[in-house]
């Protein structure tokens, strides 16, 4: 008899991943056996998909590790983050380890001297100062090891959310496509899960009997995304029929594809509207379609020193309004100190 279908689907997905893996690595480092990581905070999915590639791993030749991240957000953070690497070391996962993190101060660091500042030392709240102390240690802890790849375990559920949290900041397509199945530097993070639902790997786990934590932050209305995930969502398929999780997610990956492909065309269109002098011309610019356009002012603004995260859309239709509604207008105050003004059919934008 083979496996129950919701093991069975957890594993297939990370099987697709490790060969994926394979065909792009085909000469691991020194001959040795590649490494890749799970980041398993003990919840289901991260603990399904930390079984499906300790069974998967080894078939094909990959050695299989586990980090947990500590956050110590907690009390006793600690000691549950040693009861998970255990849990990682009984599924043949090695090396397993947790990290411990802090969170909250800028100046903090995490373990092993990784740093996280937020992205440039902007301001964070605690969900968001969290993730980056844990990117951050997950990075660290991939250089350490060598770690061909980190695997997490956001499932479909995870992206509809992303997506409508994405949709409710209003700031266009980009932030409709979620989250990608392949990011970090050197494509490291690998999603396998982003096309599994939440409840295939809370089965899996229940049937391979593997205990799992869940995170009170989960549940706390005091998060949005938790309220999101337990009352927006539900919400949303109450009105709107059970297959809204799907299609939020199908949503991500054609955003992903739209957004990807006015980048393009964007960066090719952006050599042509300047100038001798590198200037930006406002009549070329004009006769842009506006998704093209305020790409490149978004893009140019980033490259005068305004910090990307706190570039907002409504910065962006400022400055379009340079070019698509002159009417005299001053100077536009931008974050990071940069400014941007029009000056005889040009478009200055650079730092004050
Ligand atoms: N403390 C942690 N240590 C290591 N990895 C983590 C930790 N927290 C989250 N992750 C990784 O990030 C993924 C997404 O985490 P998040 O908390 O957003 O979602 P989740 O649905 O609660 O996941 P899980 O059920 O695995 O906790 C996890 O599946 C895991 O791969």
């Amino acid at each position: 008899m083979g496996p129950h279908p919701a093991v069975a689907a957890i594993r297939l997905a990370v099987r697709r991943v490790l060969h994926d893996l394979l065909n792009e690595n085909p000469e691991p480092p020194a001959g040795e056996r590649p490494l890749v990581l799970v980041a398993c905070s003990g919840g289901a999915d991260s603990m399904a998909l930390a079984s499906a590639l300790a069974f998967e791993a080894p078939k094909l030749g990959v050695r299989a590790g586990g980090i947990t991240v500590d956050h110590g957000l907690q009390p006793g953070s600690d000691a549950r983050a040693e009861d998970v690497v255990l849990r990682m070391s009984a599924l043949g996962l090695a090396p397993a380890e947790s990290v411990a993190v802090q969170v909250g101060r800028a100046s903090d660091r995490a373990a092993h001297g990784a740093s996280y500042t937020g992205g440039g030392g902007r301001r964070v709240g605690p969900e968001a100062a969290a993730r980056d102390a844990r990117y951050a240690a997950l990075d660290e802890a991939a250089d350490r090891l060598g770690a061909t790849a980190v695997l997490l375990g956001h499932t479909r559920d995870d992206q509809a959310e992303t997506v409508l949290l994405g949709l409710a900041r209003g700031s266009g397509i980009r932030s409709l496509s979620g989250m990608a199945a392949v990011s970090g530097a050197d494509g490291r993070y690998r999603r396998p899960f982003l096309l599994l639902d939440r409840q295939t790997a809370r089965k899996a786990c229940l049937v391979q009997h593997l205990p799992v934590w869940d995170d009170p932050h989960n549940t706390d209305p005091a998060f949005t995304r938790s309220r999101l995930r337990h009352e927006g969502l539900p919400a949303l398929e109450k009105a709107l029929g059970k297959g809204v999780v799907e299609a939020l997610a199908r949503t991500a990956q054609l955003s992903r594809d739209d957004a990807d492909a006015l980048d393009a065309w964007a960066a090719q269109a952006a050599a042509s509207v300047r100038d001798a002098a590198g200037l930006l011309e406002c009549a070329k610019l004009y006769a842009l379609p506006p998704a093209v356009r305020r790409r490149i002012l978004r893009r140019a603004a980033i490259e005068a020193g305004a910090p990307a995260g706190a570039l907002f859309a409504r910065h962006i239709e400022e400055v379009d309004r340079l070019i698509t509604g002159w009417r005299g207008q001053g100077e536009i105050n931008l974050p990071g100190r940069v400014v941007a003004q029009r000056q005889g059919g040009r478009l200055v934008i650079r730092q004050g």
